[in-house]
């Protein structure tokens, strides 16, 4: 079988850490697509990864600042302000193009541009781009969920998933778009509103009896919404993969503020809000939490209409 081609769209922390495991791996012919200095640095010097799953290795995939040719599949690992912008440097018109960012209306966006190509994806890792070119990844989880509600692009999710996992990047192909889309905001959501509203690593706040309890009603308020919108996400479950995560565990929302970058506040908890005003699900402490990061932001706080 022809070796599939893979360009990805944001070498950053997620993408820079796929592009490289894929480069690394061979099981893909591999592309960043990124602003022409990251382009130009990534061309000349490669990708830089430390990686708990991974090892520390120097990888060196194809880079370029505009993707002409036509590629089997996109990766798109851009945060969401940087979505427009970046796909303005797309324009070829990829076979399958799967989304990794936080939050769910960005689906919308792609389909608008790509059509039934683009297809519903989350990826489940800890990784930070301290300086273009350099990834350093800090979970010991990692995986990529994939789901099309149409069957069409299945052949074609199967190939991505087949490169990925023979490059240490194992996939879960799920049963709906909502179902992953869900299953992964609700654990993120909780995650990324009560780390950067408290400023605080997962364990600091699991262990705060104060502040627990924000944690697990925010959980069970953010799987109302999903369970409403049509996934079936067990709260009791996700609070069990948060009490066994790592302790450190920040989100990358708390490391954008803390970097002076605005975060993905809108694109996150104001989707949750956004869904549970049209669901008619409450949402006070999401709606609070997300109010106590705008201001620590100062960026408008998002809200349910
Ligand atoms: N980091 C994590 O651990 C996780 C992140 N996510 C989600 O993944 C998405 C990406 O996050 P993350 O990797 O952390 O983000 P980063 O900020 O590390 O990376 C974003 C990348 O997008 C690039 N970019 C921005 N604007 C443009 C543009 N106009 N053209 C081309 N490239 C552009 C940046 O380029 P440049 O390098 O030139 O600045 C950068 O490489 C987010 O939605 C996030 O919520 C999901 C799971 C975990
Ligand atoms: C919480 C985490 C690390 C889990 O995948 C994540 O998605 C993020 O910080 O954006």
């Amino acid at each position: 079988m022809a070796t599939v081609s893979i360009a990805i769209l944001g070498p950053g922390g997620v993408g820079g850490f796929l592009a490289a495991a894929l480069a690394r791996a061979g099981t893909a012919d591999v592309t960043v697509v990124a602003r022409e200095p990251t382009a130009a640095l990534i061309a000349r010097d490669g990708i830089a990864v430390e990686s708990v799953r991974l090892g520390d290795f120097v990888a060196r995939p194809a880079a370029v600042p505009q993707l002409a040719a036509t590629v089997d599949v996109l990766l798109v690992a851009t945060k969401a302000a940087g979505l427009d912008a970046a796909l303005a440097r797309v324009d070829a018109e990829p076979a399958l193009v799967v989304p990794l960012l936080n939050g769910l209306d960005h689906v919308a966006r792609l389909r608008e541009r790509f059509g039934p190509r683009a297809v519903a994806g989350t990826i489940r890792i800890e990784a930070d781009r301290p300086q273009p070119g350099r990834v350093v990844q800090t979970s010991r989880f990692l995986f990529v969920d994939v789901a099309s509600d149409d069957p069409g692009p299945r052949p074609r999710i199967d190939a991505l998933a087949a490169a990925l996992d023979g490059a240490g990047v194992p996939v879960r192909i799920g049963s709906s778009e909502a179902q992953v889309l869900w299953s992964k905001l609700v654990r993120l959501n909780s995650l990324a509103c009560v780390t950067s509203a408290y400023d605080a690593p997962l364990g600091k706040i699991r262990d705060d009896p104060e502040r627990r309890p924000v944690l697990e009603a925010c959980v069970r308020e953010t799987a109302a919404v999903a369970c409403a919108a049509g996934a079936a996400i067990d709260p009791e479950r996700t609070l069990a993969e948060l009490g066994e995560a790592h302790a450190t565990l920040g989100s990358s929302m708390r490391r954008d503020i803390a970097a002076g970058r605005p975060p993905e506040l809108d694109a996150i908890a104001g989707a949750v809000l956004r869904a549970g005003g049209r669901l008619g699900v409450a949402c006070p402490t999401v709606a609070e939490l997300a109010r106590q990061i705008a201001v620590r932001a100062g960026v408008p706080a998002p809200a349910a209409a």
